[in-house]
């Protein structure tokens, strides 16, 4: 199997700039941003609402399911805070955010965040769980670890991105490597 047009996935704890970066992305390459937390609310993608954390319970195979059509025709740019469920053969590039405590801690308390949501989160940055589970997940060659800091990192960013997309049609190569995990 080979696309024409590669695959990316943005990931990276809640708030480190995946969402604003994916949308910029694809207006500039006419990908489509499949923002994952949107398609789970909009798809009826979990298993309901978890009180505790004030958000939908994601069902991984439902997620997997319902998006493996449009994987394989390539030219998507995955947007989510987790990256191990889903089948390693679907990216080309995985581009992992990662934002400074302090910085980040202030983002999520402007967005409402507070208590445990808050503390789990900043402690999930604070741990690098989302580089580690990208690290696990995907071939060393693909995972790229970026800043998300300033606006500056995210111009910095897209650069990077354009970059890797210039070589899409060649990336598509990629997509019959062997899976490391059979989760979907
Ligand atoms: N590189 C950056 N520099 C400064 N501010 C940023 C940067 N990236 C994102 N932001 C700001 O941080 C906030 C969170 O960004 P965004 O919603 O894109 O994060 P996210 O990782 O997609 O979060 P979630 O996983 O919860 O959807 C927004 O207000 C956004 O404008």
């Amino acid at each position: 199997m080979s696309r024409k047009l590669a695959n990316v996935l943005i990931t990276g704890t809640p708030g480190t700039g995946k969402t604003s970066l994916a949308s910029l992305l694809a207006t500039q390459t006419g990908f489509k941003h499949v923002e994952i937390g949107r398609y789970v609310k909009e798809h009826d993608l979990h298993d309901g609402w978890d009180e505790d954390l004030s958000c939908y319970i994601l069902n991984e195979d439902k997620v997997c399911d319902f998006l493996e059509d449009r994987m394989s025709a390539g030219g998507n740019i995955v947007d989510h805070h987790g990256c191990d469920f889903f089948p390693e053969r679907w990216f080309d590039h995985v581009l992992v955010l990662q934002t400074e405590n302090g910085i980040l801690y202030n983002r999520l308390e402007q967005r409402g965040y507070s208590g445990r949501k808050l503390r789990e989160n900043i402690e999930c940055e604070i741990m690098h769980v989302i580089v580690e589970e990208a690290r696990e997940s995907y071939r060393e060659g693909i995972v790229r670890v970026l800043k998300s800091d300033t606006v500056e990192d995210q111009d910095k960013n897209m650069d990077v991105a354009l970059s890797l997309l210039g070589g899409a049609g060649e990336q598509g190569a990629a997509a019959g490597s062997p899976k490391k995990k059979q989760r979907c």
